[in-house]
């Protein structure tokens, strides 16, 4: 695959947030989680959200990608609303702007490699690109084991295989929600070394929930988040300030809930 077929042309943004919230429940057992959030991130680049538990990040990740429906507020894909209808024109509209990483992989045991790659260009009803696949398969080092079955790989490998799904169809935007959760250290780093790649050489951006301040400072920069609402970026992050940041967040979170409960 060469860069020219992939490189994706530099826009004004490809991604925006417009005062985005989504509450879950209904009276005095509301929770609010995500309160007005607003945000834009330029193409080609590489963002980690990060923010103690409970704080709204996988909601922030599902509201930026269509996964989940916003209460208020717009999401821009590229420029474009985000559309939400049936299960079919949303897929269609996710098909080329926007891959899935997810922490336990979500691959379908009973298909081999290369028909988990092709899965969701079958289920926008799209012509499965042979040479696609296999492209991206070699791209992640797995095309010698396409004709194998999820079970018979390794953690790592299979979150590769996850990774060529999600870059099958040329996303512009690739979300990641914890992708090296579940790994060790070297897989960890295969992962991050992959998105670092599609950022840096095939121009496309990346969003990436993480707990993990070393998986945070691949990114350009860190957002983070706190009940619900954006508290704090940080550029160019190294492991030793995102940890620090996220120990001091920790502190004044729980104080603050420890405040409401008194
Ligand atoms: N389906 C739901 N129904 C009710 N409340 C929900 C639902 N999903 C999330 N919440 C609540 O919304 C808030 C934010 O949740 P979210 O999963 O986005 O946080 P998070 O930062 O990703 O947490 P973690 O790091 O623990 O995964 C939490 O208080 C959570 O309990």
């Amino acid at each position: 695959m060469s860069r020219a077929d992939t490189i994706h042309e530099p826009g004004a943004e490809a991604l925006r947030l417009v005062s985005v919230t989504k509450r879950y429940g209904t009276g005095g057992s509301a929770v609010a989680a995500l309160n007005g959030v607003s945000l834009t991130l330029a193409p080609a680049t590489f963002t980690a959200i990060m923010g103690p538990s409970g704080s709204g990040k996988s909601t922030l990740l599902h509201c930026a990608s269509g996964l989940d429906q916003p209460g208020e507020g717009q999401v821009f894909i590229g420029g474009v609303p985000l559309r939400y209808g049936s299960e079919t024109e949303v897929t269609r509209f996710r098909r080329g702007r926007i891959g899935f990483i997810f922490q336990q992989f979500n691959l379908m045991p009973a298909l081999t490699v290369r028909q988990n790659v092709a899965l969701p260009s079958r289920l926008a009803g799209v012509r499965v690109d042979k040479r696609r696949c296999a492209d991206v398969l070699t791209r992640v080092g797995l095309d010698h084991r396409r004709d194998h079955r999820p079970g018979e790989l390794s953690g790592g490998e299979q979150q590769r295989v996850a990774v060529a799904r999600a870059l099958v169809s040329n996303p512009t935007l690739i979300f990641a929600d914890e992708p090296t959760g579940a790994l060790d250290t070297r897989a960890a780093r295969d992962i991050l070394a992959l998105l670092e790649e599609s950022v840096r050489v095939f121009g496309q951006t990346v969003v990436m929930v993480t707990h993990d301040p070393v998986a945070a400072s691949y990114a350009d920069s860190v957002l983070f988040l706190a009940d619900g609402r954006i508290v704090g970026r940080l550029a160019d992050p190294t492991a030793a300030v995102v940890a620090e940041r996220m120990t001091q967040l920790g502190d004044e979170v729980a104080g603050r809930r420890a405040g409401r409960d008194s």
